[in-house]
């Protein structure tokens, strides 16, 4: 994990905030400058209407952000297949049902959002402080959307971040055996996202996250904790987490869901 980056302030009136964030995920502040004209570092946070990862410099891509309300997640939630996506066959969501899930490795809580949309009550866990906070951010925009939104609001409702970064080998090491119905996975695989545009996009999250070396260790603990399944997102070419074998894999459109079963029956 790397953090080679700062935070600025969008704004003059967002400076206390922002050398508040900064303090808070221990990186340099440089207040007030437009991500376009930094020549280093070559990635900052931004605070202004909403956190964003921005690549700095002339040519730079768009900021990476997350956004539950509007673009592709709000097209999704109305459009996007609903109880019928891979995604809501592979942790169980059955008619008016919806399994709780641990989501361990949340990231910027796409998935979460698809799940918690479709019914599933979702905790997320983000190790890396700035994923997390930018993740937070993003939650903290769907709340104040949901005061005016009974759909918004329920589906926040449904979505909870835990309280600190932290990882999720230690998060699982610490639950009761076989106390979670649904652990979802989908560390970082060195070779996923081909594609032109989403590497173009994507480049400052992966140089951030770096492609989660001991991501195999997570299988084990996720099996432990939970007592109806654990679900792995990989990407079609990726080998099986830990090597292990799963009881059955579903295709999705961009990467297939390995779902390692046990026999309790989910709440
Ligand atoms: C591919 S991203 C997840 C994307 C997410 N499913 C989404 O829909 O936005 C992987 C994330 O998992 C996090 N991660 C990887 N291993 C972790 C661990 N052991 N504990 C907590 N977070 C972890 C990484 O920091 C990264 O943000």
């Amino acid at each position: 994990m790397r953090n080679p980056l700062a935070l600025v302030a969008g704004a003059a009136e967002c400076l206390p905030e922002a050398r508040a964030l900064a303090d808070e995920l221990k990186i340099p502040c440089l207040d007030c400058v437009d991500p376009v004209d930094i020549a280093e570092p070559a990635y900052v946070l931004q605070l202004g209407a909403q956190l964003q990862l921005c690549a700095t410099g002339r040519k730079a891509p768009g900021p990476v952000l997350v956004d539950f309300v509007g673009g592709t997640l709000a097209h999704r939630r109305k459009y996007g297949g609903g109880k019928g996506q891979q995604i809501a066959k592979a942790v169980g969501i059955r008619g008016g049902f919806g399994p709780r899930v641990v989501d361990a490795t949340a990231g910027l809580g796409r998935d979460a959002f698809v799940l918690a949309s479709l019914g599933c009550a979702v905790h997320m866990l983000e190790r890396n402080t700035v994923v997390r906070a930018l993740l937070r951010d993003g939650l903290e925009r769907l709340r104040r959307a949901a005061s005016e939104d009974p759909t918004l609001a329920e589906i926040a409702a449904r979505m909870t971040l835990e309280e600190r970064p932290i990882s999720a080998l230690d998060w699982l090491a610490q639950q009761p055996a076989n106390s979670i119905p649904v652990v979802y996975l989908d560390p970082m695989f060195p070779a996923r996202d081909k594609s032109a545009k989403v590497k173009k996009e994507m480049a400052a999250f992966h140089q951030l996250v770096g492609s989660d070396e001991d991501a195999d260790a997570l299988l084990a603990p996720a099996y432990a904790a939970c007592y109806y399944r654990v679900v792995v997102k990989r990407p079609r070419v990726a080998p099986f987490l830990a090597g292990k074998k799963p009881a059955l894999s579903l295709q999705g459109k961009s990467g297939r869901f390995d779902i390692y079963t046990k026999h309790g029956i989910p709440t």
